[in-house]
């Protein structure tokens, strides 16, 4: 793992310092997983855009925190329509923590995804979920023992990337699962055509994510239409004063269903 690099934005390389120190835990975990791509397949044929709504109480981009129940947003997101919902478990950064995660996948009945910088084996077993992130950026070499690591307890890991090289490194550690992240970790700044280059590359096996910076319905059907089979969305959804703007007053299940309702209510 490299937090030196210069070519990092501070906040993120203080994400991975922080990262680096945190414990994992003593036991190992074992996940009955509950299938993203079945997920997926099940919110395509009930017309529904395939969502992953994240409970992101706060980050180093986002103005403020939002203080919410999680449980009560994981619930509004799935009365929403999303497919499945990513938690925050990094404490720091973002407000987030693994309680959170383990009392939202209690409630609801959809996958959840550990959205986290995990740096080490040990921190797979701190709580379950049905699919983890693995940044491929973060892990470099390491990368295939962790996909490796993550499906022997069960869990799917979703492989980040943002470079064709990580994309090259994520097939060849075997991902199935690859999310293209439209945020670069470097500068902070999201631009959508990342996903748009990097998802001709992608074989047709793998289920492709499109991460970061989708903001509006036509953003959504932007990305579907360069391929995403389902889309990662946080700020969005979680953001009062962009909510505002939407006139939903901050309505997490009216934020979500704009999102999902993309491809077949237009921009609601
Ligand atoms: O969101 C941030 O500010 C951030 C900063 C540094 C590292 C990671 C960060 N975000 C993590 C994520 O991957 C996003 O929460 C996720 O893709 C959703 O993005 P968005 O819809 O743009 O909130």
């Amino acid at each position: 793992m490299n937090t030196q690099s210069d070519d990092l934005a501070p906040a993120v390389r203080s994400i991975l310092e922080a990262a680096a120190e945190r414990s994992g835990a003593d036991g190992r975990t074992s996940v009955d997983a509950r299938s993203l791509p079945a997920a997926f397949a099940a919110a395509e044929a009930d017309g529904r855009v395939p969502v992953i709504a994240e409970v992101k109480p706060t980050s180093p981009t986002t103005d403020g925190t939002r203080r919410d129940d999680p449980v009560d947003l994981a619930e509004a997101m799935v009365e929403g329509g999303a497919a499945a919902l990513s938690v925050l478990t990094e404490p720091e950064h973002f407000d987030g923590s693994v309680e959170n995660l383990r009392r939202v996948r209690e409630a609801v009945d959809v996958p959840v995804l550990r959205k986290d910088f995990l740096v080490r084996e040990d921190q797979l077993d701190a709580v379950e979920a049905d699919v983890v992130l693995l940044i491929a950026r973060f892990l470099e070499d390491d990368l295939a023992d962790l996909v490796t690591a993550a499906r022997d307890r069960g869990f799917q890991p979703l492989v980040e990337v943002h470079t064709r090289e990580e994309l090259a490194a994520a097939l060849a550690a075997g991902a199935e699962l690859i999310g293209v992240n439209n945020r670069d970790l470097g500068r902070l700044e999201v631009d959508l055509s990342t996903f748009e280059a990097l998802a001709p590359e992608a074989p047709d096996r793998v289920t492709l994510i499109a991460e970061s910076g989708i903001a509006t319905p036509a953003d959504a059907r932007r990305m579907r239409e360069a391929g995403a089979d389902g889309l990662l969305i946080g700020s969005a959804i979680m953001d009062a004063e962009g909510a505002d703007e939407a006139g939903t007053d901050g309505d997490v299940a009216a934020n979500t269903r704009r999102f999902t309702a993309a491809e077949t209510e237009g921009d609601v």
